[in-house]
């Protein structure tokens, strides 16, 4: 990919996930996943004068989409540090909040970043080039057992230990280093007619292990409930049922970490109201458009 180019990402289920943020004219939002700045734009294009938009992206490229708008800041950083960043631009409470989750399409589609079986080129699959381990370095340095987790946990795999033993025997021999390396030794346990299911579950573990994308998630809820004012809406989109279940549990009941409140029946006391009970899915007529909006689904809550 061009270094300096602005980059085009189609943006998923657009309408639907603004409409559910009941954009105010002078209220204040945070599009925690700015991306191609898609979903931005369009908050821009309801919000007034007065209002103003944050927009959040770990991701070095994402910065040449930023807007010259006075009403729109970005910040450069995970979202698992919302509110910090929120507290040094002196912002207590906000209107509303949005996440597009994952990567987005012109990086999957980048075979120097490696998160595609697709194309190939190095193992990397960070997010954030600045820092971190690649995905090489995971496959290079976790012990066997670490391995298994992984798989088991993120991809849930059938065959984890066997990968993870194979890994390690490979990498005996010589270092993993490209997407080419790792696909050479899944071959054996990739079954045919379902090759393309299969590694596209290893290569998402590997993928949520690099970036810690579920511990993100996890933050970045619990902070976003501290700042929603009384009535902000929050959206959220996934892309696999990993990140689905925990956005569920969290808008059933407010919590991952401390004990879950409940009232005197047993019922979870959250401090959302869920927006939309039946998950929102792209429409026939948009995953024609855009096959990557396939797999997202789409909740919204509201802070009592
Ligand atoms: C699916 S794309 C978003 C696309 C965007 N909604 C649009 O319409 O162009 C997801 C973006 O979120 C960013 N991202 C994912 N996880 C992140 C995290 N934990 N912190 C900050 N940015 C993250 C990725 O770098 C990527 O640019």
């Amino acid at each position: 990919m061009d270094k300096t180019s602005v980059y085009h990402h189609i943006p998923v289920l657009l309408k639907e996930s603004v409409d559910g943020l009941n954009v105010c004219s002078g209220g204040i939002y945070v599009d925690v996943t700015f991306g191609g700045g898609g979903h931005s734009k369009e908050i821009l294009v309801r919000l007034g004068n007065t209002g103003h938009l944050y927009g959040f992206d770990q991701d070095e490229d994402s910065e040449k989409n930023i807007f010259s708008d006075i009403r729109f800041t970005f910040v450069r950083s995970n979202f698992r540090y919302l509110a910090h960043f929120m507290d040094w631009h002196n912002v207590k409470e906000i209107d509303g909040l949005l996440a597009d989750l994952g990567v987005s399409s012109i990086h999957f589609d980048d075979c120097n970043r490696g998160f595609s079986f697709r194309f190939i080129g190095n193992l990397d699959m960070r997010m954030n080039q600045r820092k971190g381990e690649t995905a090489a370095d995971i496959l290079n340095t976790y012990s066997e057992n670490k391995l298994i987790d992984m798989f088991d946990l993120y991809g849930e795999l059938k065959n984890s230990a066997s990968i993870a033993h194979a890994i390690v025997q490979a990498r005996m021999q010589r270092e993993i280093q490209t997407v080419q390396d790792f696909l050479d030794i899944l071959k054996p346990f990739v079954r045919k007619g379902k090759v393309e299911k299969q590694l596209a579950q290893i290569f998402q573990a590997l993928r949520i292990e690099v970036n810690k994308e579920l511990d993100a998630l996890k933050e970045m809820l619990i902070q976003a409930k501290q700042l929603l004012r009384s009535g902000g809406r929050i959206a959220i989109i996934t892309y696999h049922s990993l990140e689905d279940r925990l956005v569920k549990f969290f808008f059933k009941t407010g919590s991952f970490y401390e004990k879950i409140e409940r009232d005197f029946y047993g019922n979870f006391l959250s401090p959302f109201k869920i927006i939309n009970h039946r998950v929102i899915v792209a429409s026939d007529e948009e995953v024609k458009r855009n096959p990557r909006s396939r797999s997202a689904k789409l909740r919204i809550a509201e802070k009592i």
